[in-house]
């Protein structure tokens, strides 16, 4: 083992993460109970922990990295893990900041072209769904404190999981609910999470979890996934279908499970499973063609895979959703919905609005 493990008892663990020079590699996880925060990237082969990334579109640009510093905080416990020198960790009070954010020029106009795009398509019976996103641009006066977003992320949505990769000169973060694939020895698991209604306008979810509209769009996920899952793994389970409740909106959720002895580690099956039909369409080659030529923006790591991988290849990958990117004091915001048949333009662009305001509330 090159890594030395150090006990600490930090009172924020985001001083872990303020602790390093702005210009090296970082990223931050939290998830299930677990903080893991990873800092200099390294090419160490025994670390505790391994970052991994994928682009949206382009399925070769990827990386698996390593960090020559770890803090993990797992049942209350601290570790450091560091190679070659420890770094002092100083503890400040890390403040919540309020930013004044400017108010984006609105992107209606656009949106509308591109959902009669989509609903065009589907219409023809070239597709039967495809999901549409937003990009939207934000400036502070201030550079934006990424600490103080993710303590905000963290407080305010404790079921999601909250992340962030620094590359040094821009902060890709976000809060996302959705599990693309999750691995324990032959144990995997992956959430179908399609279908969403506000909570200020259906309350309990009732009405969500009775909605013909939301629950074909969601059985279009389930299905994908779960032939996927059979071509590759045996005893292939499906839950029912539930809501999950987040901070403003309820989702319908399946989880899809299967026994996989074959050894496919967990970012082959990112890999096999992403796009799932909840980010990209179906079928996915028509939904990924048609928003690679009309929805206006590279999506990079927006929706994409991204995750954290143990020393055992056990671990969980996840969908960067309810997410931005930053650098200085400019941000740049993400948000998306599934358009099927019967879908209508601003009842969409407000689900997306809802969306955003995981981040948006953060901030
Ligand atoms: C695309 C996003 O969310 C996805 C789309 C959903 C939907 O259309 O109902 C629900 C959850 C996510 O799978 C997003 O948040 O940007």
């Amino acid at each position: 083992m090159t890594y030395i493990e150090k006990t600490l008892q930090l009172n924020d663990p985001l001083n872990f993460w303020q602790a390093f020079d702005q210009s090296d590699d970082r990223f931050f996880w939290y998830g299930q109970g677990k903080i893991i925060i990873g800092a200099g990237i390294s090419d160490e082969p025994d670390a505790p922990y391994r970052f991994y990334w994928q682009d949206f579109f382009d399925s070769e640009k990827k990386e698996l990295l390593s960090f020559k510093h770890y803090f993990v905080m797992t049942e209350g416990r601290q570790s450091y893990y560091y190679s070659g020198k420890a770094v002092e960790i100083l503890e400040q009070e890390i403040p919540l900041k309020q930013h004044d954010i400017a108010e984006e020029v609105s992107d209606y106009a656009s949106w509308q072209r591109l959902f009669d795009r989509i609903m065009t398509a589907i219409q023809s019976g070239q597709a039967e769904k495809i999901v549409a996103s937003r990009q939207l641009s934000y400036t502070s006066p201030e550079d934006f404190d990424i600490p103080s977003i993710l303590k905000k992320l963290m407080l305010s949505n404790p079921e999601n999981f909250v992340f962030a990769f620094d590359n040094g000169s821009e902060t890709f973060l976000g809060a996302s609910p959705e599990i693309l694939v999750q691995k324990e020895n032959s144990a995997i698991l992956s959430y179908a999470l399609a279908g969403t209604a506000s909570k200020a306008s259906d309350p309990d979810g009732q009405m969500l979890l009775a909605d013909p509209k939301n629950k074909a769009e969601h059985a279009i996920v389930v299905k994908k996934i779960r032939d996927k899952m059979q071509a590759k793994a045996q005893q292939v389970s499906t839950s029912e279908l539930h809501l999950m409740s987040l901070k403003n909106v309820f989702h319908l959720r399946t989880l899809i499970q299967a026994e996989d002895d074959a050894t496919s580690s967990l970012t082959d099956w990112a890999s096999f499973l992403h796009p799932t039909p909840a980010l990209g369409g179906e079928p996915s080659d028509v939904a990924l063609k048609l928003l690679k030529e009309h929805e206006g923006y590279e999506r990079g790591h927006y929706a994409a895979p991204l995750g954290v991988l143990d020393s055992e290849g056990n671990g969980t990958i996840i969908v960067g959703i309810r997410s931005a990117t930053i650098k200085d004091n400019q941000l740049t915001a993400y948000a998306g919905c599934g358009l099927v048949a019967g879908s209508d333009c601003q009842a969409e662009f407000d689900e997306t609005q809802v969306k955003l305001k995981t981040i948006l509330e953060a901030l």
